[in-house]
């Protein structure tokens, strides 16, 4: 049987705090593995995976950045190119919550495309998810989402432990991406009729209206 041909090939990148959980984040949705000791990133990391996004098959290649400053090299190249970036806090993190500026700027300094995909995503949910534990949370949900608005960013709540919201998050970029026209090269495809979207008028607005809010 012949295989759907790749729609696409997209780059996303995963920028935030150290210890927000970005490389968690990547194991997860890539490898669906998780480690509880899992060591800072050094420099980059890079994992492609293969996906299905309303019919359409794309390849994203993902790049995992340092969140540590000392590791940090080689930022403009990063940046370059990028149609969608996932940028990540720890809800039990109010410095990883108050840097998210930083990381924005960042981004808009070193992104050379003005409409990338921005997902926000709020990890280690796993954590709070609890009556007892409900005091380590220090950022909640609606402050997430109003933060996400006032950026034009999607908001995905996430646990790389236990898998919550990891995949949506993804999906959803992916979904923004391919429905923003002029953001990724294979304009052939459009023109083709090889680009399906999905059905109902709120496609463009994805499962959750475009701002995720998982309950
Ligand atoms: N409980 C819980 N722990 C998590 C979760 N995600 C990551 N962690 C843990 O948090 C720590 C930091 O995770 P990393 O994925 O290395 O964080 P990072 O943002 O990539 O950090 P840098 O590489 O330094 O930028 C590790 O001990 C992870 O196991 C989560 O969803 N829940």
């Amino acid at each position: 049987m012949e295989e759907d041909p790749i729609l696409a090939t997209l780059k996303i990148l995963i920028i935030g705090e150290s210890g927000a959980g970005k490389s968690s984040l990547l194991l997860r949705f890539v490898d669906n593995t998780f480690d509880p000791d899992q060591s800072a990133t050094i420099g980059v990391d890079f994992k492609v995976k293969t996906m299905n996004v309303d019919g359409n098959k794309v390849k994203l290649a993902i790049w995992d950045t340092a969140g540590q400053e000392r590791f940090r090299t080689l930022t403009p190249s990063y940046y370059r190119g990028a149609q969608g970036v996932i940028l990540v806090y720890d809800v039990c993190s109010r410095a990883s919550f108050t840097k998210l500026d930083m990381w924005l700027n960042e981004l808009q300094t070193y992104a050379n495309r003005t409409n990338i995909v921005k997902m926000l995503v709020g990890n280690k949910i796993d954590m709070v998810g609890d009556a007892a534990i409900l005091e380590n949370r220090a950022v909640s949900r609606q402050e997430g989402l109003a933060f996400a608005r006032r950026h034009q960013m999607l908001h995905i709540e996430s646990s790389a432990k236990t898998k919550e919201g990891v995949q949506l998050a993804f999906e959803e970029l992916v979904q923004k991406i391919i429905q923003t026209p002029g953001l990724w090269e294979s304009d052939e495809a459009r023109r083709d009729g090889q680009l399906r979207v999905g059905d109902g008028a709120d496609a463009h607005q994805g499962a959750c209206g475009g701002y995720c809010a998982l309950t």
